[in-house]
């Protein structure tokens, strides 16, 4: 009887024929909020409450499921439930599609928000409004839903509810008296949430009679059986055995396997117009059902449904292995990972300091750490990141450059394709709208930051009495690198930040070369604004100072652009030899001494006269200090 009593309400819940579910009793919804704010808690109580999992601790964030989610607190990829709620004596689907927490995701994020027709927008009854909270705002108004602002953690002791729904109402033009005040963690007040899901979110506008049109708005890879797609019906039916084709690649392939995620997969034979579920169609790779994309019938072709742009990567950054050895360790981790990412570009690079690697684009900084991270715990690799850099684009004026390339326009990712200023009309560099979010204590800090970052204000507004939200347009390129730790630590962690691309600028941008002793470094060459080029460069040779060892003669380390030079260091001359330690006569520890000196070298590069170890390429290369 226990076994029986313990399965009876999944059973019943899961008899629910599909095929007769009305679509007016169906919700799609998504739950958007600032990092923290209690997404994951509040996804959890709503499966809780609606049966989808029993109430125990080991359950705690279910929707999040990746190790690095779950320690870092943040949800990298989307999560799905289907759930089945009673309200009034009927029985409502409210479809709750999760979204990734993070503005580099906001492309994933905006496909998960045009599958649903309402959000609900959580905010801290403590920090109030965020920088990611008005990102997905922004997100969800101009896809028109309908946002049900929550204000969470109503239980903390200084939770101030009163002015985060003021700041509501300022902002986002909310009134007051539309939000939701609830503790995610105590239950408190969750169940209303439900009730007004359903009350305030309407249906989606679809029919079963229509063709089959789904969207994909997530896919993962399974090693068994190949991608394994989230997709939301936007009208008709599918079922097993049917061919299906996706608009932008135009493959068709064979429905498998199709089914509910209550959050585990549950088959069904079909799924109908208003739905959502999974699907496996023997797709290899995740390039196959990218994000965005539209399936349809082979025999019954419908139009896309707009919108879709491949996931561009703006942030890129070498990838070496710490020893040459571990190069195929490295490489099969990189690609066990991007099987599950296909908005991570990844090309083969080499340099002559750090051997063979590979250069990876990124989606934006988060995205990277989150990769750097995930190839370092789950893949046990050590890894050495390059300092990111951006892409940047050259309006060429040479013809025969431009029948070269086929385009009047270029990409330049690597330095060392930055074509000369004679051959260009203009250089152009990616820029974005950064808002910043903070208690107005630390507004002059943070605007002199934002001015040394080259950023141009857009506005600033209160948005109650002591906090203040600025917009600012930053070179992309300025913020990559420590942008977000230094306003972190100036607004002693107050301050939140998020930005979204703001499409290319005419730049003063040029190349940079590092010299030792008169021969440049090929692998250190950069390409900054002039305005920057000085503070870069005598940051560079600053660092290399430090890391190149002394040796017998002096060494010139020079920052150049052309043939002037704009900063320059010096490394002494070393004036003992290594043999001077062994005052004359103790010959083994002369030979040891000497193969030591040997085995040091190997890991040299030679650059003229100067031998370079590995390690001041490393410390001059990677993108930050651990
Ligand atoms: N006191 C209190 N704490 C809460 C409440 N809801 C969530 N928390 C806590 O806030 C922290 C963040 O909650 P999460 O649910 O992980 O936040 P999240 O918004 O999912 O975070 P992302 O996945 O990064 O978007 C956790 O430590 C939760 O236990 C609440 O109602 N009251």
């Amino acid at each position: 009887t226990r076994l029986f009593v313990i399965l009876f309400p999944f059973a019943l819940k899961d008899a629910v024929d599909l095929s007769k579910f009305p679509v007016e009793r169906i919700r799609n919804f998504s739950i958007i909020a600032h990092i923290d704010h209690g997404k994951s808690t509040l996804a959890d109580r709503l499966l809780e409450m609606t049966g989808a999992i029993a109430k125990t601790e080991k359950n705690k964030q279910v929707l999040d499921k990746l190790q690095v989610e779950r320690e870092r607190g943040i949800t990298v990829k989307a999560q799905t439930a289907s759930l089945f709620y009673s309200h009034q004596g009927q029985q409502y689907l409210l479809n709750l599609i999760d979204t990734p927490g993070h503005v580099d995701f906001s492309y994933e994020v905006s496909r998960s928000i045009s599958a649903c027709q309402g959000v609900l927008l959580i905010v801290d009854a403590n920090q109030g409004i965020q920088a990611q909270t008005v990102a997905n705002f922004y997100l969800a108004f101009e896809a028109q839903l309908t946002i049900i602002p929550v204000i969470n953690k109503i239980d903390l002791k200084n939770a101030d509810p009163d002015r985060v729904e003021a700041q509501i109402e300022k902002v986002f033009d909310i009134p007051r008296e539309e939000c939701i005040r609830i503790s995610a963690k105590l239950g408190t007040n969750v169940e209303r949430v439900l009730q007004e899901v359903v009350n305030r979110i309407p249906p989606p506008e679809v029919s079963t009679d229509d063709p089959f049109k789904a969207l994909v708005f997530d896919s993962t890879f399974d090693h068994y059986r190949g991608v394994v797609a989230n997709i939301a019906l936007f009208g008709g039916q599918v079922k097993k055995g049917d061919r299906i084709v996706s608009a932008h690649l135009g493959k068709a392939y064979e429905v498998n396997e199709l089914g509910l995620l209550r959050p585990d997969e549950r088959p069904t034979d079909r799924l109908y117009a208003g739905q959502v579920g999974y699907m496996v169609a023997g797709m290899k790779d995740v390039k196959e059902a990218q994000i965005g994309d539209t399936l349809y019938l082979q025999q019954q072709p419908v139009e896309a449904l707009p919108g879709f742009k491949p996931a561009k990567p703006m942030v890129f950054a070498g990838m070496y292995p710490m020893d040459q050895s571990e190069y195929t360790g490295l490489r099969s981790a990189i690609e066990r990972l991007t099987l599950n990412d296909s908005s991570v570009t990844v090309q083969r690079d080499s340099s002559l300091a750090l051997g063979a690697g590979w250069r990876l684009g990124f989606l934006g900084l988060l995205h990277m750490e989150v990769f750097n991270q995930r190839l370092e715990q789950e893949y046990n690799a050590s890894v050495i990141v390059t300092a990111p850099t951006v892409p940047y684009k050259a309006v060429l004026s040479s013809a025969k450059l431009i029948k070269e390339h086929g385009s009047e326009e270029i990409t330049i990712v690597n330095p060392a394709q930055f074509p000369d200023r004679s051959l260009v009309s203009e250089y152009l560099e990616p820029m974005v709208v950064g808002t910043i979010l903070s208690p107005d204590t630390y507004t002059g800090k943070i605007m002199s930051l934002c001015m040394n970052r080259r950023g141009v204000q857009k506005n600033m507004v209160y948005i109650d009495d002591h906090r203040v939200m600025m917009k600012y347009l930053f070179p992309l390129n300025e913020i990559v690198v420590d942008f977000y730790d230094l306003l972190k630590s100036m607004s002693s962690g107050y301050a939140s930040f998020d930005y979204e691309n703001a499409g290319y600028q005419a730049a003063d941008l040029i190349k940079m070369d590092i010299l030792l002793n008169g021969r440049s470094v090929e692998e250190l060459t950069t390409i900054v604004h002039r305005e920057r080029a000085y503070s870069a460069g005598k940051a560079m040779c600053e660092k290399l100072k430090d890391s190149i060892p002394r040796q017998m003669f002096e060494i010139a380390v020079q920052a150049a652009i052309g043939s002037k030079i704009i900063a320059r260091e010096t490394i002494k001359a070393y004036r003992k030899n290594v043999l001077a330690k062994c005052y004359g006569g103790d010959i083994t520890r002369k030979m040891k001494l000497l193969k030591k000196q040997a085995e040091g070298k190997k890991k040299m590069r030679r650059i003229g006269n100067v031998d370079v170890p590995k390690d001041a390429f490393i410390n001059v290369l990677k993108r930050k200090d651990k």
